[in-house]
């Protein structure tokens, strides 16, 4: 297997910054891609071990380029995930006064990160969408736009100045990034562990989605995130992208699956990995009778009734 990740590039991405806290990244190839999409297809088509990509953010939520890739075509699945807290810095060619820039680009993803901040300092630049945040930059380098919100880093790399930085909306804004590969054994279970998963609701019905999460809460599975994405069949038809605390090798949450799998109309499984938030140290107890060794003896029980040695 080639050992090499793609990653969202060019270089100067926060998705760099954020793969090269990985300890294995010093035995790999990082390779940049020009997108989300074209990294995820490298994985796909075996042209890369695994591809490092942004999820959500703390201030809009899930990524929906990324939602989508992993809800739709061939299955992925997350090994590995990093929290990075942003600030931007505003990257202009050298010389470049606030009062020159007409033009300002970055990724989607960073509009709602720092629109206080131009509504108050450039509130009649344009905004123009970038690949990513590095991408904005070079095309500032290009002569393409006049300014870019990106990593301070990224300014020497592509050969810009730093007009202001800092800048962020939200205190404490964090972007969440996971390393996707293609299906195999998910990594043992650390104590401090998150399950993604895709539901396909079978049929509409009042209450539809309670009973989803009711497999989740009767187990004492708290959630981390909800996101519905269209199906694209038409208004009104959504799937749930969730991620749940717990690996899929503790009983409950396994039961939990199971549960789902038999109500939904489908379930991808996108993978068990570890928390980067807490470790096992700070996981809070869960419902009592969830325990695997309450649901073990409770199997073993019925078991015992089946045989009439209770
Ligand atoms: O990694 C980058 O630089 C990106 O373009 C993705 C992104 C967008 C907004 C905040 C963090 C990462």
């Amino acid at each position: 297997m080639p050992a090499s990740y793609a990653y969202l590039g060019p270089e100067g991405t926060f998705t760099e910054v954020a793969l090269r806290t990985l300890p294995e990244t010093a035995t790999r190839e990082l390779v940049p891609y020009v997108s989300v999409q074209s990294a995820l297809d490298a994985v796909r088509a075996g042209e890369a071990e695994a591809a490092f990509v942004p999820i959500e953010n703390s201030v809009e939520g899930g990524i929906t380029t990324t939602l989508d890739e992993l809800v739709a075509g061939e299955p992925l699945m997350i090994y590995r995930e990093v929290l990075l807290s942003i600030t931007f810095a505003l990257l202009v060619r050298p010389g470049t006064k606030l009062t020159d820039i007409k033009t300002v680009s970055a990724h989607p993803a960073a509009q709602p990160q720092v629109r206080n901040w131009l509504r108050k300092h450039l509130p009649d630049a344009h905004w123009e969408s970038a690949a990513s945040n590095a991408d904005a930059a070079r095309l500032v380098q290009e002569g393409r736009y006049d300014a870019a919100f990106a990593g301070e880093f990224a300014a020497a790399r592509y050969g810009l100045q730093a007009l202001e930085t800092g800048i962020h909306d939200a205190e404490n804004a964090q972007t969440r990034f996971v390393l996707v590969g293609r299906p195999a054994r998910p990594a043992a279970p650390t104590g401090a562990d998150k399950t993604s998963v895709v539901l396909w609701q079978r049929d509409d019905h009042p209450g539809a989605l309670r009973d989803l999460l009711g497999e989740f809460a009767s187990r004492g599975i708290n959630l981390m995130l909800l996101q519905s994405r269209p199906t694209g069949a038409g208004i009104g038809n959504y799937c749930f992208c969730i991620d749940a605390e717990g690996h899929i090798s503790d009983r409950r949450m396994a039961e939990t699956l199971m549960g789902l799998k038999r109500i939904c109309l489908q379930v991808r499984f996108l993978g068990s990995y570890p928390r980067a938030d807490i470790t096992s140290a700070e996981v809070r107890p869960t419902l009592p009778g969830t325990s695997d060794e309450e649901f073990m003896a409770a199997a073993d029980w019925v078991a015992r009734c089946q045989d009439g040695r209770f």
